[in-house]
């Protein structure tokens, strides 16, 4: 599913408007009425009952969210509700499609309550106690920086009361090409947006405060659509189910893939063997560890369905690991070195000879991305061959990057884009809204996942599986779109088990195959 800025959306707005001639009353009208029917959903549960006698409040802005907002009264007036629309801004001040509805809504003669100040916050917290939904039209995508301090309490008021709150295209206070929260914003249980979903849906805070997301293209046609350079894209079922790599009747271990992981030292074993254990529950036919020897009893029965290749290094692999590497990357189909690695600096050479004397499609992650923080070119060795995938949280990508995890944090899709096209290489920037950037410009954002997975060893195998899925022979942008959606969805699953906190990354990997399995009968009858 395509995904735009603030800006795309406004530019396939005004194409809609002035080149395919849609008047902007008409889109304006099918937002609103977008907004109604998922009223009537949430308060009738039955489609028959009516609203008659039910209460809306409506707080608006004085832009085009506004018009929006004020176009849903006159509907819901309509069908019988009583609505109590608190206007923010001077009516004065509409202009356009948002003083025709507010016009239109005032001929109605329901009630409007200009808000200047927090004198009419009491009148607000008595019409949200007397309500059963509240539309957030405030703001749209034409929000930035903070919400006014004037309005903050009414907000907080919102935020607080017990009623279903609808936020009409983008939750007000959310920033709709970051998903950034600078204060306050509006907490959504549904937000019904126009034309196609926008970045700060799912970027930063977006997934949090978004709630329900529901998208209507208000009529917009595909052609006007079509037109617009879109470069972002939301990871959903349907995108990753073509994906998943049918298994042959008559295929065996030696037909499903051989991966190669590389890692692991003395005291960090779990890391190799989580990543081990991630590989074979996607699905590997047949997986090699080459790790240190003081550990190589240990996760040879950690992983007991690989074969365990001890480098001749005792605690932590150095450049005298190469040799059995070398030899272990004849003939796989994909390899990954990070998990439990440590640091030994001549460990980079090894590093450096995976990606300029082999072609084997290579996952970076951990410590290894942590080497390579010192010789950030090593990056740039695969340039343009798109077999380099690189998994860092945002403190390893801080590191290589040079800068704060501040600043990876609030520029996540840019940095991310940035780097995978300077690197020629696939960035998955891990985190809240984990972000797959492809260095062919696209960026895949992942809507799954929570909290839960912030425990140890879930990277490790994150790493496992989309090393897996490549030596499966999933194109390696497709492997890393695979591992962040079926690694969150894990995660999901998890946490309706078990809440947000106690599960394991153990859990998460033993929990792969359930969740690609659902993905692949989607659809089956
Ligand atoms: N196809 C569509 O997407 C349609 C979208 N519509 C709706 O129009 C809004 C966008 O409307 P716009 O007038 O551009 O801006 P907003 O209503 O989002 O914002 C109002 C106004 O607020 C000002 N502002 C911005 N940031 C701040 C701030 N931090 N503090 C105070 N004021 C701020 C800014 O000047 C804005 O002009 C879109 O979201 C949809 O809801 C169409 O109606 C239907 C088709
Ligand atoms: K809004």
């Amino acid at each position: 599913m395509r995904i735009v800025s603030a800006g795309q959306m406004r530019s396939i707005d005004s194409n809609a408007i002035n080149y395919f001639g849609i008047p902007g009353s008409i889109l304006m009208e099918n937002a609103a009425l977008a907004v109604v029917r998922e009223i009537k959903i949430i308060l009738l549960k039955d489609e028959k009952k009516s609203l008659r006698g039910l209460r809306a409040v409506i707080l608006a802005g004085k832009g085009n969210n506004g018009g929006d907002g004020l176009a849903v009264a006159r509907h819901l007036c309509v069908l019988g509700m009583e609505v109590t629309v608190f206007l923010f801004g001077n009516p004065a001040e509409l202009q356009g499609d948002a003083k025709l509805n507010y016009e239109l809504f005032q001929k109605m003669g329901e009630k409007i309550i200009p808000v200047e100040d927090e004198k009419q916050l009491r009148l607000f917290k008595l019409a949200l106690m007397q309500s059963q939904v509240a539309v957030d039209a405030l703001y749209g995508i034409g929000f930035k920086g903070e919400i006014p301090e004037s309005l903050a309490g009414f907000i907080e008021d919102l935020n607080k009361a017990d009623l279903p709150v609808v936020c009409v295209d983008i939750p007000s206070g959310l920033e709709a090409d970051t998903g950034k929260v600078h204060t306050i914003a509006v907490q959504g249980d549904v937000t019904v947006t126009f034309g196609l979903p926008k970045l700060g849906h799912f970027l930063g805070e977006g997934l949090i405060y978004t709630g329900r997301l529901v998208i209507d293209q208000i009529s917009i046609p595909e052609k006007v659509i079509g037109e617009e350079k879109i470069f972002a894209y939301l990871l959903t079922d349907e995108v990753i189910r073509p994906l998943i790599p049918a298994r042959h009747i008559l295929g065996h271990k030696g037909t499903h893939g051989r991966a190669v992981l590389i890692g692991g030292s003395l005291g960090m074993s779990g890391a190799v063997i989580l990543a081990g254990k991630s590989a074979l529950r996607c699905g590997a036919g047949l997986l090699q560890i080459v790790t240190p020897e003081a550990i190589a009893e240990t996760v040879d029965l950690g992983v007991i369905e690989a074969t365990v290749w001890p480098a001749k290094d005792y605690e932590m692999l150095s450049v005298n690991a190469w040799s059995v590497i070398q030899e272990r990357l004849q003939g796989a189909d994909a390899c990954a070195v990070g998990p439990g690695l440590r640091q030994t600096e001549s460990f980079l050479n090894v590093i450096k000879n995976i990606l300029i004397e082999t072609d084997v499609p290579v996952v970076l992650d951990a410590d290894a991305l942590n080497l390579i923080s010192r010789e950030p070119d090593v990056l740039s060795l695969r340039k343009g061959r798109g077999n380099l995938i690189l998994t860092p949280h945002p403190g390893e990508m801080a590191r290589i990057c040079g800068c704060s995890i501040d600043e990876v944090q609030e520029n996540r899709l840019k940095i991310a884009l940035a780097k995978a096209l300077e690197w020629g290489a696939i960035v998955v920037l891990k985190g809240a809204g984990s972000v797959v950037a492809s260095p062919d410009g696209r960026v895949f954002l992942n809507p799954t996942g929570n909290a839960g997975l912030g425990t140890g060893g879930t990277g490790d195998v994150l790493t496992g599986s989309i090393m897996s899925w490549i030596a499966q022979g999933v194109p390696p942008l497709g492997a890393a779109c695979m591992g962040v959606y079926l690694h969150g969805k894990a995660g999901d699953v998890l946490k309706d088990q078990f809440g947000l906190s106690g599960f394991t990354a153990s859990e998460v990997a033993d929990c792969l195959p359930r969740v690609r399995k659902e993905i692949e009968q989607l659809g089956d009858f």
